[in-house]
This record gives structure tokens, C-alpha cells and sequence, in this order.
């Protein structure tokens, strides 16, 4: 007869062994144990089980936790009582905690690391069909450019030597040597000769790592001050690869551009374009090298003009962003073989509004595409957008992005606003004419130009609300030496070179101080010195006054007495003063910062045209 395991024993019992406590363990010696209940007991027993809240805890269950150790009990019902939400409210409150002992000035920083990242979140500046696609370019464009043999041979150790000699600061991966001669750059005699006309003999910094560079194929962030050559620099290789693919194959109708240079304003674009007209006219000037053709493409030039340019097929492109699309819809060109494009100014080409523009002009592309930015002022979030944006860029900085040109005298004067028409007339004694007037207000601009006029002072004027004609005008005629004053609003600040500016007013201070670097920058230009006189009074928001302050002081300039008062709240709170990474002002952070401040204005204000006008493009 098999014998059958033993009845497994009661859970109360279990429980019972697992207890450490001594008279239990007299228990477990007998396991067949039964304590006896009476029956009406265990009716009660029964009767309370179904009447007893399922909160309260049972007697048998009672009767063990008499039995465990406090301290277990004790933690066992916080585990219980602990919900999520009292969790959550124990994070909050270390967090609130933590807080309470970072300073100010730490917490600012945080908060400004948060802004920058939200509106770093920006979509690549890619074409659409490359973002569609997700097709990523990692090699640089190859070309036949090579440095002379004895640059070749430079250790890294000697071209950083020659890049601090000249205050270059480079970022990215196999940088190309700097080069200190055009002609070891292997430019061609023609131009050479015609540079030297022109006494540029020698490259300017950004020029002598920039070129180099762009010759090479790569892709390039060119940071440098006002003045200091930057034109030359992003136009030059655009002239040298149009030359080498014109000379291995005559270009005809339909063929081309090989590159395209985006200014954002027609003046720049008209400038740039003249510079290149200059440049391959000396070129072609001897039988040595074949003739090149450019084309201006931007509003108000009627297309028709330009026919006889298109009928021969093109080389290089100079453009605004909207007429560009427009003649690319439209197919008076296409882009199937481009392969060079360069943004000047490209800060502003970059920023709301011209965004969007670049991406559909990148669109047109067919092929990889060497892309160049250069600007003066390119604050951090432009730069590191613009990097995600490239493929293995090199960063060629000449010092710090948004500093002012060293040439220039800075004068800033405290100038009450009904005084400052009739000081105004006692500024321009200060030097020979060409002077340049700027304004933020047309109605300011006009208005000085009436009273210059009346008193005697030959004046052109240049606005937004002026015809391309009125302001061809008077850009011509102030370049040629005929007007002596030319008073400008912001359009005029950007890029426009004049020969020679001795004397810059700032009759109304800008609230960015991007575009107070952009004006002062019309003087001392390609070395020569300058003077930028600016007038201030109760009406500048404090903020200027202070990124003001602090760009003299960088630029080792007098601090006047009025502007050494302001104080930096920021300074009271201990913080760094770094340049504010959306305009690169020193006087003020992210949270605080102007442009940012209107661009969103001006997002908002789109985003409501769109709505009004359903959306359309
Ligand atoms: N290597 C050089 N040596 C002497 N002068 C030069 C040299 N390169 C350019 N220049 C001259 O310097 C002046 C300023 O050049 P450019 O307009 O290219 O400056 P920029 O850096 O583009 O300035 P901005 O930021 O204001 O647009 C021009 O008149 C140009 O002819």
C-alpha cells in the first residue's frame, strides 16, 4: 500500500513556520497540528469575514503582524502608502531644492541653453528632395586645385603657426593650408595684374585661409569684419572653376551656371555682380583666356534684359532669393549642372523669411553642391545650424563673429533728440566729404536729406520705399564722387562698399547691434581708418546702450561717461558675458535678445498673412 504525502498543511501554518519566533518553531515539529475552534467561533469568524471592511486588516492576519519586527512593518506600509503622485511630489520638491541653491546668474544660463535649443530645432538647410530622400553628402566636393608643392610639404605645426600670425581661427576636419600670395594660389596672370591695379597685392586674412579652402572644394563658414575682403574670397574660386570647365568645353545656350552667388538685398547683388563683370573682363582681356558670362537675375531688371546673357549659356549667377526662383519656375535657367553656391551675408539669408527661399532654391540642384557662407556678424546659432547644414565644413573666423572693424574710430556722443538736426550739420565738419548718414526711420531719412539740401549740403537718400531707379540713383552718383552726403536707411549697412568713406553718423542708434557693426563698417574699409560718430540719448532702450558698452570696450575704444554708468545686471549676478548666441550682442543674453524678439514677431505676422491668404504660397 503506497502511503499518500501528507495533507498539505493550513496557510496559517505556513505562515507560522516562516516566523522567527521561537515558540513557532515548537510548531513546526508537529505539522499535523489543528488548533481546535469551537464552532460558534467559527461561525463568528465567518459572520466577520464578510462584514468587515476589506481595508481592515483580518484577525488571523492581525494576529502575525503582532508577530514581525517594527522597523519591517514600519517600511513595508510607506512601500504601500507610496503612490506615483507622492513620488512625483518628492522629485519636485528636491528639484525645488537643488534650485533654491543654484544662483541667479546659473539658472539664467539654463534657461537660456533651453531657448537656444528650442530654436535650434530647425529644419536642415537642405533642398527638399535631399530632406524627402534623406540623402546626406559625407565626401566634399573633389577638384583640381592643388597648393604648390612647398605648401604641401608645411607641417600642420607651421600653417598654425602662419594662421595665428594672422588671427585665422579654424575649425574642421583636414583644414587646406593657408597660402600667403595670390600667385602661389595660382591665380592667373591676367587678374593678378589687374588686382594689382586695384593695390590688393597681398590677401587679406580671410582671403589667404578662405581661398584655399574654397579652392579645395570644401565647404565654408567665412567669419571676418567689415571691409576686410570677403567678396573677393567667395568669388574668386566661383571665377576659376568657370574658367577651367569653360576652357576643357566651350559653354553654349542652356549650359550653366556653374555657381550661384545669393546676396539678400539688390544693391549687394548689383555690387557683387559689378566685382565679377571687373574680374572676368581682365581675364578675358588677353587671348589667353576665354570670355565669361555672368548674369545679375534680381527684381527690378526687366528678364528681357538679360536675354542676350542667356542666349550664350552662363557661367555665374548673381542673385536675390525671389527672382532666382521665380526665373528657376519659370525655366529661363536651371541649376542640373551648378555646383557652387555661396550666401553673403548669410546670417541674413539664413534668418526668417529667406529661409524658406534658400531650401526651394536648393531644390533646383541636381547634383552635390559646394555651399560657402560668409558674413561679418554670424552669431552662434546661425553657425551651428549652418554646420549641420554642410558637408565637412571648415570654420575660417578672423576674429570674433559680430566684432567691430578695429580701423574705425567709435564716437558716441549723448545728442538730445531736438538737437540733433543742427549737430548734425556740426558733425560733418569733423571730415572731407564722403560722408554716410544712417537712419532706421525712411521718414528720418527723408527729413534729414530736406534739411541737408536746404542748407546747402549736396545729399542723396536711400530707403526701402525709394524706386530701384531713385536708388540706383543715388548710389551711383554718391560712388562716382558727384553727392557728397548719402543718407541711408538699414539697406545701404550691409556689404555696400564705397570707396574712401571718411565719416560714418549714426544719426539713430539701431536696437541690434549687429546692424550698428554692419553701419560703422561702411568706413574703414581694406585698411584704411575711419571715424563712426553715433548719437544717443534717453530714447535708446538701455539694452543697446549696453551691447553698445561693451563692443567699445572689445574694440579698445573710449567708453564715455554716460555709457560707464549703465550697470549689467547680469554682472550683479555673477554670470558669464558671453555674446548672446542669437545676434552676438555682449550686453545681453538669449532671453533678452532683440532680434530674436522681432523675428518672432515677424514669424507670427507670416504665419497670419498665410492664414489670411489660405495658406497660398
Ligand atoms: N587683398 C586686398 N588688399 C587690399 N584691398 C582689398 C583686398 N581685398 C579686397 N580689398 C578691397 O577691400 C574693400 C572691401 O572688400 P569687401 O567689400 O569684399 O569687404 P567685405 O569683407 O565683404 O565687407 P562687408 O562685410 O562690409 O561686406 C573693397 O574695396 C575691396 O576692393
Amino acid at each position: 500500500m503506497s502511503t499518500s504525502p501528507p495533507p498539505s498543511p493550513p496557510l496559517v501554518r505556513r505562515r507560522r513556520m516562516r516566523s522567527p519566533s521561537p515558540e513557532y518553531k515548537l510548531d513546526d515539529e508537529d505539522d499535523s497540528y489543528e488548533p481546535y475552534i469551537p464552532i460558534d467561533q467559527r461561525r463568528q469568524a465567518k459572520l466577520a469575514k464578510f462584514t468587515t471592511p476589506a481595508s481592515k486588516p483580518r484577525p488571523v492576519r492581525e494576529e502575525r503582524e503582532e508577530e514581525v519586527d517594527p522597523e519591517t512593518e514600519e517600511r513595508e506600509r510607506a512601500r504601500k502608502e507610496r503612490t506615483l503622485l507622492r513620488e512625483a511630489q518628492e522629485v519636485q520638491a528636491r528639484k525645488a531644492d537643488e534650485d533654491a541653491r543654484k544662483t541667479e546668474a546659473q539658472k539664467h544660463e539654463e534657461q537660456e541653453e533651453k531657448i537656444l535649443a528650442a530654436i535650434s530645432r530647425q529644419k536642415k538647410l537642405a533642398s527638399g528632395l535631399e530632406l524627402a530622400k534623406g540623402i546626406q553628402y559625407t565626401e566634399s566636393l573633389r577638384t583640381s586645385w592643388r597648393p604648390p608643392h612647398f605648401v604641401r610639404s608645411r607641417s600642420e605645426d607651421e600653417n598654425q603657426r602662419l594662421r595665428e600670425k594672422y588671427h585665422i581661427i579654424v575649425d574642421g576636419d583636414d583644414v587646406p593650408p593657408p597660402i600667403e600670395s595670390f600667385a602661389d594660389m595660382k591665380i592667373p596672370g591676367p587678374l593678378l595684374r589687374h588686382l594689382k591695379s586695384k593695390h590688393i597685392t597681398e590677401p587679406t586674412p580671410i582671403q589667404l585661409q578662405g581661398l584655399p579652402v574654397a579652392f579645395s572644394g570644401r565647404d565654408m563658414i567665412g567669419i571676418a569684419f567689415t571691409g576686410s575682403g570677403k567678396t573677393l574670397a567667395f568669388c574668386l574660386p566661383l571665377i576659376m572653376f568657370a574658367l577651367e570647365d569653360e576652357t576643357r568645353l566651350p559653354f553654349v545656350r542652356g549650359e550653366g551656371p556653374v555657381g550661384i552667388i545669393l546676396c539678400p538685398s539688390r544693391e549687394l547683388a548689383s555690387q557683387t555682380y559689378e566685382n565679377i563683370i571687373q574680374w572676368t573682363t581682365a581675364l578675358s582681356s588677353t587671348s589667353e583666356y576665354p570670355r565669361l558670362n555672368s548674369l545679375l537675375c534680381m527684381g527690378g531688371i526687366a528678364m528681357g534684359e538679360q536675354a542676350h546673357v542667356l542666349s550664350k549659356g552662363v557661367h555665374i549667377v548673381v542673385a536675390t532669393p525671389g527672382r532666382l526662383i521665380d526665373m528657376l519656375e519659370k525655366r529661363k535657367f536651371s541649376l542640373d549642372g551648378c555646383r557652387y553656391l555661396c550666401m553673403d551675408e548669410a546670417d541674413r539669408m539664413i534668418d526668417l523669411g529667406f529661409e524658406d527661399d534658400v531650401r526651394n532654391i536648393m531644390s533646383f540642384f541636381k547634383r552635390q553642391r559646394q555651399t560657402l557662407l560668409f558674413s561679418a556678424t554670424m552669431p552662434r546659432k546661425i553657425q551651428d545650424f549652418a554646420q549641420q547644414s554642410l558637408v565637412r565644413p571648415v570654420l575660417v573666423n578672423v576674429g570674433r563673429a559680430g566684432a567691430a572693424n578695429l580701423d574705425v574710430l567709435q564716437v558716441v556722443e549723448y545728442v538730445k533728440q531736438e538737437a540733433k538736426m543742427v549737430y548734425l550739420l556740426e558733425c560733418l565738419q569733423k571730415t572731407a566729404p564722403p560722408v554716410i548718414i544712417f537712419s532706421d526711420s525712411k521718414n528720418e531719412v527723408d527729413d534729414i536729406q530736406e534739411y541737408l539740401l536746404l542748407k546747402g549740403v549736396e545729399a542723396v537718400a536711400i530707403h526701402g520705399s525709394k524706386t530701384q531707379d531713385e536708388r540706383q540713383y543715388a548710389i551711383k552718383s554718391f560712388k562716382s564722387g558727384a553727392k557728397d552726403v548719402m543718407v541711408a536707411s538699414g539697406v545701404a549697412s550691409k556689404g555696400l562698399d564705397f570707396p574712401d568713406i571718411q565719416h560714418v553718423i549714426i544719426f539713430s542708434m539701431p536696437k541690434e547691434i549687429e546692424d550698428y557693426v554692419h553701419q560703422i563698417g561702411r568706413t574703414g574699409r581694406s585698411g584704411r581708418t575711419g571715424i563712426a560718430t553715433t548719437f544717443v540719448n534717453v530714447n535708446t532702450p538701455e539694452q543697446t546702450l549696453l551691447d553698445l558698452k561693451y563692443l567699445l570696450m572689445e574694440a579698445g575704444q573710449k567708453v564715455p561717461p554716460f555709457l560707464q554708468t549703465i550697470e549689467d545686471p547680469r554682472a550683479a549676478q555673477g554670470g558669464t558675458l558671453k555674446g548672446c548666441p542669437v545676434c552676438g550682442g555682449l550686453g545681453h543674453g538669449i532671453s533678452s535678445c532683440p532680434k530674436l524678439e522681432d523675428a518672432q514677431r515677424r514669424q507670427m505676422a507670416a504665419h497670419r498673412g498665410g492664414q489670411d491668404r489660405g495658406g497660398g504660397y
